[in-house]
């Protein structure tokens, strides 16, 4: 595009397919949604340089929801949705949050406009502290296994995503965390922080499907030593071992992110086929045995040592602040 031409005036300024989505976001603008924006365009477009065009046009074309502690934000430009997770204090997995999760997932898998999503957080520090404890400690009996059920079903959707997934891992993603960084197609981390399967310091075992995705990352040798010992890898020690893709300082995350997602220009659908038949094996293997591995985490949970050891791992938690 020209710098300082107008397409949302005029249309001169871009191809007829910028100038189709130009239209049809002003149409979407003009139901009030940004107003003071869109004055704000009118009245300075003419007269300024491309970039900063560019960034009046990011500000037109995004449109951001929030509800059951996500916030959904979609800029229309690029086709890229970004899924912030806003659950404080710890963006911990329980389970009307994993139904929200599944749900919204559903919606932008829909999304025709959207061709791509990042997922991150809203929290400081922290990315997903993994699965709720509260969920699994002292539950009630239905409760859990809709839980774990939430689970699956949440898992399934994202791992077999068909549009592109990438990881802002803003801050520490342990366990649960770890997974949903790692069912994405690319990650990129902050600096300074650290993810991995810690389930065996809780005294608890990370079920098949987390460690079939562990392994096809880390490699067997490197899973049973990981794995036993519950390692938390710090953001460099992730990328050594390629848990992640990229490591930054953490107000460099999203730009990073949204730079590798321009640079994927790869036809959807080979890409998208691609995808799916590297995963599906580990996904329909989860899909096919949803009851039989509810069956045993209602079991393990159930346990009396491990009630006892989740018991002392929350408290240890909350001894932290003492
Ligand atoms: C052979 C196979 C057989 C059977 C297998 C079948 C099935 C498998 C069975 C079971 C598998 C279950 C899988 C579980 C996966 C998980 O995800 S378990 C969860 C693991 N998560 C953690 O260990 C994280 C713990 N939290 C932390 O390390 C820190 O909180 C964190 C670094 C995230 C943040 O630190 P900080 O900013 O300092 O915050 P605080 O520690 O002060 O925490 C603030 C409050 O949040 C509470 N909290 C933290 N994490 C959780 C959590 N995961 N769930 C619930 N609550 C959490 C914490 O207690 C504080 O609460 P307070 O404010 O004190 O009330």
């Amino acid at each position: 595009m020209r710098a300082g031409t107008c397409a949302w005036n005029c249309g001169r300024g871009g191809s007829p397919l910028r100038y189709a989505n130009a239209e049809r976001s002003m149409a979407a603008l003009r139901t009030l949604r940004f107003p003071s924006c869109l004055a704000f365009c009118r009245k300075h477009v003419n007269s300024i340089t491309g970039r900063s065009f560019a960034k009046c046009q990011a500000r037109f074309l995004s449109s951001v929801t929030e509800r059951d502690g996500l916030q959904v934000s979609h800029n229309s430009n690029t086709g890229v949705v970004t899924l912030s997770m806003n659950k404080p204090p710890v963006n911990s997995l329980n389970l009307e949050f994993l139904q929200s999760m599944h749900k919204t997932l559903g919606e932008i898998q829909d999304d025709q406009d959207c061709r791509a999503v990042i997922l991150t957080s809203g929290l400081t520090n922290i990315f997903c502290a993994g699965l709720d404890i509260t969920e699994m400690y002292q539950p009630d009996d239905k409760r859990l296994r809709e839980f774990w059920t939430s689970l699956q079903d949440m898992w399934i959707r994202l791992y077999s995503f068909p549009k592109t997934t990438m990881a802002a891992i803003t801050g520490h993603s342990p366990a649960g965390g770890a997974l949903l960084a790692m069912s994405c197609d690319y990650r990129v981390m902050a600096e300074n922080f650290t993810i991995g399967l810690n389930e065996t310091k809780l005294g608890i075992v990370a079920p098949t499907w987390f460690i079939d995705l562990y392994v096809g990352i880390l490699g067997q040798r490197l899973s049973e030593l990981a794995l036993q010992t519950g390692k938390l890898f710090t953001s460099e020690e992730a990328l050594k071992v390629g848990l992640v893709d990229q490591v930054v300082p953490l107000n460099d995350v999203i730009p990073t992110v949204e730079k590798e997602l321009s640079e994927w220009k790869i036809p959807a659908l080979a890409r998208g086929m691609t995808k799916d038949v590297l995963r599906r094996i580990y996904w329909r293997k989860l899909q096919e045995t949803q009851d039989v591995d509810t069956e045993s985490f209602v079991f393990l949970i159930k346990q009396e040592k491990v009630q006892q050891t989740l018991g002392l791992y929350l408290q240890s938690l909350k001894n932290k602040k003492k």
